[in-house]
């Protein structure tokens, strides 16, 4: 888990609206090794998106390069793939037919019938899906489908997994669940994952590290923090373990003093 596969190199992203630049990322560099699951924490709209876009080729750098394994980042591809908070599923297509719209777009020339359908069915099956593979976007909870955004995602097989906020629309319960689910694979599959998420307990669960972004605009990373507890993790033991909770106790005090430095620098 030594091999880095993402480079992030001087990164600025500056946007331009009407003639006025806003300049979001400042320098962002980071390097993300093979496998390891990195969360990004950081005030709302200092730029998590936009560097997790600038990874999935969405967003265009202003300078800097991003890099997978050595190769500049100029465009979206299926070696990134990403799921959103708010799922993106075909509300026409049945579960099955949403994933095997993704493994046919890919594996389509390349594999007969019976090889996609196992492709779509053993996707479906990560994420604990299959009993619900003939049923409509519209007829399934909010939970259910993040979980096949998530099976769409890994169906393409990526390099890096991007997750912009995944749980961010459901309760502490659906939440909790996906969240084992989501370590369940990293575990399994040993997937690079980039997850954007605005809950610090969230964030040490998962991760390998805690990368935490400055405020807004020209926002940084101001901090990184390493996540050792072992793996695979519990919910409940961790709330006991001191590492944890001295990881926890570090993100706060990283956002409280950056909630503060926002607070005293606008006009009374
Ligand atoms: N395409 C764009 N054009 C102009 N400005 C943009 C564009 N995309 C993002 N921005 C601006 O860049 C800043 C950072 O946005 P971004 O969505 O990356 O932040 P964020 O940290 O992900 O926010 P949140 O946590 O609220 O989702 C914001 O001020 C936003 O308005």
């Amino acid at each position: 888990m030594s091999k880095p596969i993402l480079s992030l190199e001087n990164i600025y992203v500056d946007f331009e609206r009407d003639g006025v630049i806003s300049q979001v990322l400042d320098n962002v560099s980071l390097s993300i090794n093979k496998g390891e699951f990195l969360s990004i924490i950081g005030h709302s709209g200092c730029g998590k998106s936009t560097l997790l876009n600038v990874v999935a080729g969405l967003v265009p750098v202003t300078l800097g390069a991003a890099l997978l394994e050595n190769r500049e980042i100029t465009g979206p591809g299926p070696e990134r793939a990403v799921v959103f908070q708010n799922h993106s599923l075909l509300p026409w297509m049945t579960v099955y037919e949403n994933v095997r719209l993704a493994v046919a777009k890919l594996y389509g020339a390349k594999e007969n019938l019976s090889q996609l359908h196992d492709r779509t069915m053993r996707n479906l099956e990560l994420v604990k899906m299959t009993h619900a593979k003939d049923k409509r976007p519209g007829e399934i909870s909010g939970g259910m489908k993040q979980r096949v955004g998530i099976a769409r995602a890994l169906s393409m097989e990526p390099k890096v997994l991007l997750l912009d906020e995944p749980f961010g629309a459901l309760d502490a319960l659906t939440r909790g669940h996906l969240q084992d689910t989501v370590m369940e694979l990293h575990d399994r599959i040993k997937a690079t994952v980039l997850m954007i998420t605005h809950d610090v307990d969230e964030a040490v669960l998962l991760a390998d590290r805690v990368v935490m972004m400055t405020n807004g605009p020209k926002a940084r990373i101001g901090d990184i923090v390493e996540v050792k507890s072992p793996r695979p993790r519990d919910r409940r033991e961790l709330l006991k373990d001191a590492h944890f909770q001295d990881c926890r106790r570090r993100i706060v005090q990283f956002l409280e003093q950056h909630d503060h430095a926002v607070s005293v620098a606008e006009p009374a």
